[in-house]
């Protein structure tokens, strides 16, 4: 499948990626060289949305050994090259990017999303923890966020619900939705922009896969995979953008929507610290100088290495006076 003539702002091309592509050709002027957005990697492959519609792509020797791998959501700059599939050979700068802790590092699972849409439901009880470290982690890559309480037909007591979304985070907008039935969907579509990407997260479940067809609407879905392209052929075809009708992406990323993503990210090993804090007096304590603190309680008491609590705030990067004021403004 092929989407003829797509146009490039529609699918998040800005000025700045103009002038940093601009930046790129200047630097290697014997090659010709398009830009191409990541829809789809594999092991040095790539599936690339271009002017000229989804192509297939390898990675340049020169790429493989620089620092910045291409993710999905990526703006690369590559060559085409007759009966063979286009050469990357440069990422441009990320605007944004969403990133999770890994033994090795860290690992960049997607670039320039604008909005993260953080979904949750109320069969069950909120986790606020985990969805304050959704925001965190949203925030910290330089998207927006958003919460969507889905499935507002099973609660009796939507608006209690919604503001214990709301006071997480003030400054964060909160959607109720009822997505099966098409409910707020349209509310849900306005906070994407002109050319935004937008992307989905949230434990299993919640309604994602249901949100993004009604988004898609059903002709969409469809014929939107373009990273499915000619599937057996290259290891690159993960579908992972999709072209939202009217202008805009959405990323569907196996790895960006399995919550357990951002819980490794800060919390992987010190599930006994986490069960500590659940006495702290505060909610957002972060175990330095809060009064009622469990966790400097459990240290005091000889029942916690001290180690082991510093080690887990610099994880949660509460270990600088000025990042903390950040975090809990
Ligand atoms: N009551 C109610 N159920 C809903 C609503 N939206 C979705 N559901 C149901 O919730 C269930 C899960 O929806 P999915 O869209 O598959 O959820 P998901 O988040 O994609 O789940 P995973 O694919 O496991 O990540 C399905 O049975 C949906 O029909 C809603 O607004 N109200
Ligand atoms: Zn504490």
């Amino acid at each position: 499948m092929t989407l003829p003539d797509l146009n490039l702002a529609q699918i998040g091309w800005t000025p700045e990626f103009e002038q940093a592509a601009r930046e790129v050709r200047l630097a290697a002027p014997g090659l010709t060289l398009l830009p191409g957005r990541v829809a789809g990697v594999g092991r040095n492959t790539a599936t690339l949305w271009t002017q000229g519609g989804a192509q297939e792509s390898v990675f340049a020797g020169t790429l493989r050994q620089a620092e910045l791998s291409p993710v999905v959501g990526d703006w690369v700059m590559a060559e085409p090259l007759l009966d063979a599939p286009m050469r990357v050979h440069a990422v441009l700068p990320r605007r944004t990017q969403l990133a999770r802790a890994v033994q090795s590092g860290m690992q960049v699972l997607s670039a320039n999303v604008d909005l993260v849409l953080i979904m949750t439901a109320p069969d069950g009880d909120i986790d606020e923890a985990r969805l304050s470290r959704y925001l965190e982690a949203v925030h910290a890559g330089g998207a927006r966020a958003a919460l969507l309480l889905n499935k507002v037909d099973l609660t009796r007591k939507p608006e209690a619900v919604l503001a214990q979304l709301r006071a997480l985070d003030p400054a964060v907008p909160v959607l109720p939705l009822r997505a099966k039935e098409g409910e707020g969907v349209a509310e849900v579509r306005a906070l994407i922009g002109h050319g935004e990407t937008a992307a989905l997260i949230g434990s299993s479940g919640m309604g994602k896969s249901t949100l993004t067809n009604a988004l898609l609407g059903r002709e969409a879905a469809q014929t939107g995979e373009v990273g499915a392209t000619r599937e057996g052929r290259h290891t690159t075809t993960a579908r992972t953008l999709y072209r939202l009708p009217g202008g805009g992406v959405l990323v569907d990323n196996p790895g960006l929507r399995d919550i357990e993503v951002w819980r490794d990210d800060a919390a992987a090993g010190f599930e006994d610290i986490e069960a500590l804090a659940a006495d702290c007096r505060f909610r957002k304590c972060t175990h330095g100088t809060e009064p009622g603190c469990a966790v400097v309680r459990a240290v005091s008491r000889g029942q916690l290495p001290p180690e082991r609590v510093e080690a887990y705030r610099a994880a949660q990067g509460w270990t600088s006076g000025a990042q903390r004021a950040r975090r809990r403004k």
